[in-house]
């Protein structure tokens, strides 16, 4: 069956034209395909052979209400997925993936390169927006209402976002209510010279507004049926905790059923705004802390209960460890949840801290991948994997890191000791990351995670009111500028890491101020001074994965 089609013709990267059909659903047949990059396109129906074929064929298949593309490569079969026309996985976008023009028709290619996905599509805002934001609000505190307009940031932001939508041929008014309301905004925080977490929330919520505006308007310019949506309005119910907000539970079924009613009303790519949420008390957009998006993805995809969550980044995978210390880490081909969430938790920014929590609840495999290098094979995280041969998987850096060193008075026994030195910590709201006991004594690290920046944040006040608590029952010393380098990998092997760790920190002359090797089997925790830690992540990464004895260097092999 062929049948004609209306094209709307789009700019490429490359000045040239692409033809992408119009949609004109009542005007198709049960099933089509048809051939892009060719002007006079033949549409004809699957399982018939493909014609006029450039180098890439796109396939349109609409099932009744169902709406579906997919491309072809020359190389590659094409197949059908099984369950066809059902939502199938989350493909988020982090903000280095969609950071201009051309990087968005990129991420649109790369959609649209995946024959067999029915996508839901979550992107972060572009570039460094989310910064820009909090600079110009920061900004604002202090520069006066009149000078508003002047902020450094609010013009990039601007100029940033409207070059986008020209050079995409989009139309303007998909992002200008926005960019006026965020003067307002700004001008309103320039008036009440300060930010709150709830105001400084809203604030950057724009930045994912506007990118997921620009990118399914783009996508809608394309003949793609495209659907934005804002997190905060399909079921993003979070607590009230701005900047740092958690997914309530109610989350889930929401976004399923706003999700899904709307595919199988009207099927149309899902493009959701990343970090954002509601607050279930304030019903003011909340955060759910930076690099939320990862967690925006994979809570998707639990609720939808969807085959895979691809995370694209602009690096080949999670890494031996961060490629900004050592440039020459490796991809690591596999990780289980729990390594994956300790590594995260532990301060690899490459993924959000709490977003393996959804994953592992819903079994959903997590799929790390380069956005840049597509062809990269990346990193595949699931629930389990062969760790017969595995000794470390990846070395992870947390800087800036506060320790405490509690010393009982012995007016307590022990186990007092240690419940009531915990019970300090819960009332406070303050969570530890690595803990060392003895009888009397407790060193610990306390964890900056609940913090707004990425860069730890000394929150003075809040480690007085802790360090006065804790006077009371025991001698405290606070030390600051302590690192936590993490050992992720096989604790079933942990007397072979800790040796060859030793033994390299020994060579270093680096004195260990803690250790700790918790019950997760996964992770041993080392605390050294904040200045050794670069040189010590070096050399441990290069005694492990460089090595010549090629059990050590199987973190990543199997
Ligand atoms: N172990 C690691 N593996 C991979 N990337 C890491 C690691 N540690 C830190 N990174 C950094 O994380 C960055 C990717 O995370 P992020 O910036 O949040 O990506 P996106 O914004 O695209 O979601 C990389 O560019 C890299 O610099
Ligand atoms: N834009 C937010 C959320 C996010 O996840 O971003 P990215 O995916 O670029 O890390 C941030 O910068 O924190």
């Amino acid at each position: 069956m062929v049948a004609a089609l209306h094209f709307a013709g789009v700019k490429t990267s490359h000045g040239t034209v692409k033809r992408y059909p119009l949609q004109p659903r009542f005007l198709l047949p049960r099933r089509l395909s048809f051939a892009s990059s060719v002007a006079s396109s033949a549409v004809q129906c699957p399982g018939t052979s493909w014609t006029g074929c450039s180098r890439r064929v796109l396939k349109v298949s609409c099932e009744a209400s169902k709406f579906d593309v997919i491309e072809k490569n020359e190389a590659a079969n094409v197949s059908f997925g099984q369950n066809e026309n059902q939502l199938s996985c989350v493909m988020k976008f982090g903000g280095s993936s969609v950071a201009s023009a051309e990087r968005m028709r990129e991420v649109a290619d790369l959609i649209l390169s995946f024959p067999n996905e029915r996508p839901v599509v979550v992107l972060s805002a572009m570039g460094k927006t989310t910064n820009k934001l909090l600079l110009a609000g920061e900004r604002a505190v202090t520069c006066g209402v009149t000078n508003v307009s002047c902020i450094d940031e609010l013009s990039f932001i601007r100029d940033l976002h409207i070059r986008t939508v020209n050079e995409l041929g989009v139309d303007k008014s998909v992002i200008e209510k926005h960019l006026e309301d965020l003067g307002q905004l700004l001008k309103g925080i320039a008036m009440m010279k300060e930010m709150t977490p709830r105001t400084k929330d809203y604030l950057v919520s724009f930045g994912e507004c506007m990118s997921t505006r620009i990118f399914a308007a783009y996508m809608n310019n394309m003949g793609v049926k495209a659907r934005q949506y804002d997190a905060f309005d399909i079921g993003f119910i979070t607590t009230d905790d701005f900047t740092n907000a958690e997914i309530l539970e109610a989350t889930y079924p929401a976004v399923a059923n706003k999700l899904y009613d709307d595919w199988n009303s009207n099927p149309a790519i899902p493009i959701v705004t990343g970090f954002l949420g509601k607050g279930w008390k304030s019903c003011a957009v909340t955060t759910l802390g930076r690099g939320g998006s990862d967690l925006t993805a994979t809570a998707i995809g639990k609720a939808l209960g969807l085959r895979e969550i691809q995370v694209w980044k602009d690096v080949d995978g999670v890494l031996t460890c961060d490629p900004n210390i050592y440039p020459h880490a490796h991809p690591v081909p596999y990780l289980t949840f729990d390594e994956a969430a300790e590594l995260a938790y532990f301060g690899a920014q490459v993924l959000h801290p709490q977003s393996m929590k959804p994953a592992r609840e819903g079994d959903i495999p997590v799929r790390v991948k380069n956005s840049y290098n597509r062809n990269a094979s990346g990193t595949l995280i699931t629930k389990s994997r062969d760790m017969s041969k595995a000794v470390l998987t990846s070395i992870v850096l947390k800087r800036n890191v506060t320790t405490l060193d509690i010393v009982s008075t012995r007016m307590l026994g022990s186990f007092g000791f240690l419940a009531k030195v915990f019970s300090i910590f819960a009332d406070l709201g303050i969570s530890v990351d690595v803990v060392a006991t003895s009888e009397v004594s407790i060193s610990l690290t306390l964890d900056p995670s609940k913090l707004w920046s990425r860069e730890l944040i000394q929150q003075a006040s809040e480690l007085d009111h802790v360090v006065e608590e804790l006077e009371k029952i025991a001698v405290v010393n606070l030390l600051q500028g302590r690192s936590i380098i993490s050992l992720i990998g096989n604790v079933q092997r942990s007397s072979l890491i800790l040796e060859k760790a030793f033994s390299v920190l020994r060579n270093l002359g680096v004195n260990v101020q803690m250790i700790s090797q918790g019950a997760s089997k996964v992770n041993i925790s080392l605390v050294v001074n904040n200045d050794e830690a670069e040189q010590c992540v070096k050399a441990l990464h290069s005694a492990f994965f460089e090595s010549n004895h090629p059990e050590l260097n199987i973190g990543y092999t199997n």
